[in-house]
C-alpha cells in the first residue's frame, strides 16, 4: 500500500506532502486541485495524464517538469519526473528504469471519472483498452506480442498511405509483414479471449450487485476485430485493394472490441422469472426487471441510436436489425441506449472494479524481477467527483462494492459530507483538504 505520497510542479500542485490510508477522499471546491491529484498518481502509474497527451498542458507553468514520488508500506519507492519534452526519468526503489511497463506493473490504476462514459458510447477503442489493461497485468506474454503488432502496424499504414498502388518490391515487403502481423493477432487475440473469460463471471457478479434489475440483460461479448477461423495475413491479402485505396489497414486486432449489450431474450427471461419465484415471498417488492426494462425497451428507438458510432468488425451485424428484433421478440441493442446516466456509471464501475479481483491472481514470479514483491501491489482505483451522476442509493452501493475489493481507494468531492457515507464503510478513511494547491489532512469529527 501506498504510504506517502509528494507532488511537485503539476498544475496547481507546487508542493505536497501526504501520507495517505487505505481510503482517501480529496475535498474542496472547484479549480482547488483535487483531480490533479489523482492525475499525478495516475501519471506515476501509467506515465501519462488522463487529461492531457502534452506534458506541457499539466506541468506547472513555467516549470521545467513535474515529479511525482511514492512510497510503500514495505520501504520501498518508485518516482517518476516528466519534462515538458514528454522525456521521463523513472525510479523504482531509486534504481533507474527505462520502461514505464515497469511502474505500472507495479501500481496497477484504475480511473472512473466523468470521462469514463465515453466507454459505452464513443468507438471501441477505451473498451479495447480496458481489456488490455487486464490482459497486460494478468497475462505476461501479452505486452510485447502487443508492442511488435503495433510497430508492425505503423510501418504497414505508412505504406498504404505513401501510395494507392504498390510496387511489386513493396508488395512483397507487404506480404511479410502481414505473416508477422498475422503471428502476433494469433497470440494477442488468444491473450485476451483468456482474459476476458476469466473478467466475464466477476463481471456478471459485481453487475448483479450494483444493477441487480438489469443484470439478467446485460452482456459481454468479445469480438477479435476479425474472423478468427481465418489467418489474418490471408484476410488482410483480400482486402489489399479497399486498404490501399483507404490508407489503413481496416481489421486486425487493433479493431478488437468489448461490448456491452442488452439482452432481452428467453435465456434473460427466464433467469428474471426464476428470480422472482425465489423471491415472490418478498410481497411488494419491485418485480426485478420486467417493469422498468419494459418501460425503456419501449422508448422510441431510431436505426442509428441502436447502433453506436464507429461499429467495429461484427460477426452477428445483421442481428442488430430493426426488423429482426421486432420478429423475433427480443431485443439486443447496445446497453448504452438503453440505460440512464446513472445506471451507466454505475455499469461502467462494475466494468472496471470487477477486473480488480484478477490482479490478486497473478502468480507469484511472473512480475518482472520486482523490487516491490508481489504481496505487495495493491491496485489503486481512483474515484473523480465520485457524487456526479449517482443518487444517494447508487452511491451506496458503489461505496460498499469498492470497500469489499482489495484496493487503495483515492476520492475527489465537493462536499465533506460524503464522509458520512465513507466512514460507514472505511472507519479510518482520511480526510485531506485541498485548497489553491495546499493539501492538508483534517481529522474526521
Ligand atoms: N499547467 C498548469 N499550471 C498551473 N495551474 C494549472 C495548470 N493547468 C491547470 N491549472 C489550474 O490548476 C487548478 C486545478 O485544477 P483541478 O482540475 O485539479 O481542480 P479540481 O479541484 O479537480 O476542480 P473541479 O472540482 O472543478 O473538477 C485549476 O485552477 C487550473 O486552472
Amino acid at each position: 500500500m501506498l504510504t506517502q505520497l509528494s507532488v511537485h510542479q503539476l498544475r496547481n500542485l507546487q508542493a505536497v506532502h501526504i501520507q495517505p490510508g487505505q481510503c482517501n477522499v480529496f475535498i474542496g471546491a472547484n479549480g482547488s486541485g483535487k483531480t490533479s491529484l489523482l492525475e499525478s498518481l495516475y501519471l506515476l502509474s501509467r506515465g501519462k495524464s488522463f487529461r492531457h497527451h502534452q506534458p506541457k498542458r499539466y506541468i506547472s507553468h513555467h516549470a521545467p517538469h513535474t515529479t511525482v514520488y511514492a512510497k510503500f508500506a514495505n520501504g520501498n519507492s518508485m518516482a517518476i519526473q516528466k519534462a515538458q519534452d514528454a522525456s521521463s526519468i523513472m525510479r523504482l526503489d531509486q534504481q533507474a528504469v527505462y520502461v514505464q511497463s515497469a511502474l505500472t506493473k507495479q501500481l496497477p490504476t484504475l480511473l472512473i471519472d466523468p470521462s469514463s462514459m465515453d466507454i459505452l458510447e464513443i468507438g471501441s477503442g477505451s473498451r479495447r483498452q480496458l481489456l488490455d489493461w487486464i490482459t497486460f497485468h494478468v497475462k505476461p506474454g501479452f505486452h510485447p506480442q502487443w508492442l511488435s503488432y503495433q510497430r508492425l502496424l505503423k510501418q504497414r499504414n505508412a505504406l498504404l498511405k505513401q501510395s494507392p498502388k504498390l510496387s511489386s518490391y513493396q508488395l512483397q515487403e507487404l506480404a511479410a509483414w502481414d505473416k508477422g502481423l498475422a503471428n502476433h493477432a494469433a497470440l494477442i487475440t488468444h491473450y485476451r479471449q483468456q482474459a476476458f473469460e476469466e473478467w466475464q463471471p466477476l463481471f456478471n457478479s459485481l453487475i448483479q450487485q450494483l444493477l441487480p434489475d438489469y443484470a439478467p440483460f446485460i452482456q459481454l461479448k468479445f469480438s477479435a476485430g476479425y474472423n478468427t477461423e481465418v489467418a489474418l495475413d490471408e484476410l488482410l491479402q483480400q482486402r489489399l485493394a479497399q486498404d490501399c485505396q483507404m490508407g489503413y489497414t481496416r481489421i486486425g486486432c487493433h479493431r478488437a472490441d468489448v461490448q456491452v449489450l442488452w439482452v432481452e431474450d428467453e435465456v434473460a427471461r427466464q433467469q428474471v422469472a426464476a428470480f422472482q419465484e425465489t423471491s415472490s415471498q418478498n410481497a411488494g417488492s419491485k418485480n426485478i426487471g420486467q417493469q422498468d426494462t419494459q418501460l425503456k425497451s419501449s422508448e422510441p428507438q431510431t436505426s442509428e441510436s441502436r447502433l453506436a458510432p464507429e461499429q467495429p468488425y461484427q460477426e452477428e451485424q445483421g442481428f442488430y436489425d430493426l426488423e429482426e428484433v421486432g420478429l423475433l421478440g427480443n431485443v439486443r441493442e447496445q446497453a448504452a441506449n438503453v440505460l440512464s446516466r446513472g445506471e451507466k456509471k454505475l455499469l461502467i464501475t462494475a466494468l472496471k472494479l470487477s477486473q480488480l479481483p484478477l490482479l490478486a491472481t497473478v502468480k507469484q514470479g511472473e512480475a518482472d524481477s520486482a523490487v516491490i514483491s508481489e504481496d505487495e501491489v495493491m491496485p489503486l482505483v481512483l474515484l473523480d467527483d465520485i457524487a456526479a451522476e449517482l443518487d444517494e442509493r447508487a452511491l451506496t452501493i458503489l461505496l460498499k462494492s469498492l470497500s469489499q475489493l482489495s484496493c487503495q481507494v483515492f476520492i475527489t468531492s465537493l462536499e465533506p459530507k460524503i464522509m458520512v457515507e465513507i466512514g460507514h464503510y472505511w472507519p479510518q478513511a482520511k480526510m485531506f483538504h485541498v485548497k489553491q494547491g495546499q493539501v492538508t489532512e483534517e481529522a474526521i469529527n
